[in-house]
């Protein structure tokens, strides 16, 4: 039996068995051999001829945003009106054939934007071009997922599983589960929260599966089966997507009522150009920037130059930016913020005894190291810094 027979047959499995107490562990085994043979089917890949000819684009700008959708939904037609690239659009589908990046200029970032062929139904096995766009959309920061508003939900739940079955996890957030294998010992389990969809006998079990013998495992969050064997797989990729529906000129009022209400979700039309502004927006807060502004000492800040940072980067980030040899050469700066405790909040290594206090503010960095701070961010739109560096020898003009 071929492995994509394996998974179809552990699918069909896991449908026809009823979930109740008795068969939890049944299905906690076939998730994980399924995780298994899907990891399996993605492999070979990455050896043969996984990497498509015209789909290498350069990451370039402050972040990447992958559109991702079935095809003709309007996916190049939007590319050509936001960006300054043209994309051919046509009403026959399957017209892009590539990869084709264009850019949004907004509040000062470079919003790189990838246009991408259509993908169909088994599109993560290989259909179409679908492994190549999948392996796009896993480089991306947010994916948008664009859908066309007339057709049924049954699109969005189809994509959703060809993204899933390849390990991108869709606003989702990464399981909190310590989990280290280990030499020796056993398994050791805990969990600092009452658990009601994983036990410890469970865990045992799809460890097994995974052939650890030896592990240390502690649940911080009652998280599920498939929440535990993520954690195990590793190579999960946790991402933002905004579900876009497209061509509302189509449909009537109630309609783009309801769908404008879904979780995660805005409404447009690109032929009528309605609504692309609070897209952006929502893009924007979705993308988790921040807009960093730097002072010099005794003067007002300048707000027409902004370092557009992502959310839980860090001062270090930020004197990287500037210059390849601040970083070392970095005191501590003081921070005006959206988040920040005080205004200015002063970050920064230790410098003597008297200053170990500062740690308290460090939030990022390694042991020994430099201790410097997350700078705000966060989904939040008008998340910015202003930022003051001193160096080892002076203040830092910037
Ligand atoms: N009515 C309506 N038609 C639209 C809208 N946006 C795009 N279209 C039309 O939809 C068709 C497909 O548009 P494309 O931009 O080529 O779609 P695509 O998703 O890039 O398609 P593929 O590259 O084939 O995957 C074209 O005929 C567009 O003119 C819209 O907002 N309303
Ligand atoms: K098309
Ligand atoms: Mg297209």
């Amino acid at each position: 039996m071929g492995i994509l027979e394996k998974i179809s047959e552990i699918e069909k499995e896991i449908a026809r068995t009823q979930k109740n107490k008795a068969t939890e562990y049944h299905l906690g085994l076939l998730k994980a051999k399924l995780a298994k043979y899907r990891a399996q089917l993605l492999e070979p890949s990455k050896s043969a001829s996984s990497k498509g000819e015209g789909f290498d684009v350069m990451k370039s700008g402050d972040a990447r945003v992958a559109l991702i959708g079935f095809p003709s939904v309007g996916k190049s037609t939007f590319l050509s009106l936001m960006t300054s690239t043209a994309s051919e659009a046509a009403s026959y589908e399957f017209t892009t054939l590539t990869c084709i990046p264009g850019v949004i200029e907004y509040k000062g970032a470079n919003i790189q934007l990838l246009d991408l062929p259509g993908i169909i139904e088994g599109a993560a096995q290989g259909k179409g071009r679908g492994r190549q766009v999948i392996a796009v959309a896993r480089t991306a920061d947010v994916v948008i997922m664009m859908l066309d508003a007339t057709k049924g939900e049954v699109q969005r739940s189809l994509l959703e599983k060809e993204l899933e079955s390849v390990g991108i996890r869709l606003n989702k957030h990464k399981p909190n589960i310590y989990f280290k294998p280990k030499k020796g010992g056993g398994i050791s389990f805990n969990s600092t929260v009452t658990l009601t969809q994983c036990s410890e006998k469970l865990v045992q079990l799809i460890l097994h599966e995974y052939k650890i013998f030896n592990a240390e495992v502690l649940f911080r969050e009652d998280c599920s089966p498939d929440e535990f064997i993520d954690v195990i797989v590793g190579n999960r990729v946790y991402m933002p997507c905004l579900y876009v529906y497209n061509k509302i000129d189509q449909i009537s009022m109630e309609e783009v009522d309801r769908l404008a209400r879904k979780p995660n979700s805005v409404v447009i039309s690109c032929g009528m150009k309605l609504n692309l502004d609070y897209l952006l927006e929502m893009l924007w807060e979705y993308l988790a920037l921040t807009c960093i502004y730097t002072k010099k000492r005794g003067q007002r800040p300048d707000f027409t130059d902004a370092i557009i940072l992502r959310k839980g980067a860090s001062v270090e980030h930020v004197c990287h930016r500037i210059h390849r040899s601040l970083a070392s050469q970095f005191k501590y700066a003081l921070v005006w913020g959206t988040s920040t405790k005080y205004s200015p909040q002063r970050s920064g290594q230790p410098a003597g005894p008297n200053n170990g206090n500062w740690g308290s503010l460090a939030a990022g960095g390694g042991p020994g190291r430099a201790m410097w701070w997350v700078l705000p961010g966060g989904r939040g739109k008008d998340a910015w810094a202003l930022l003051t560096l001193e160096y080892v020898s002076g203040w830092l003009l910037v």
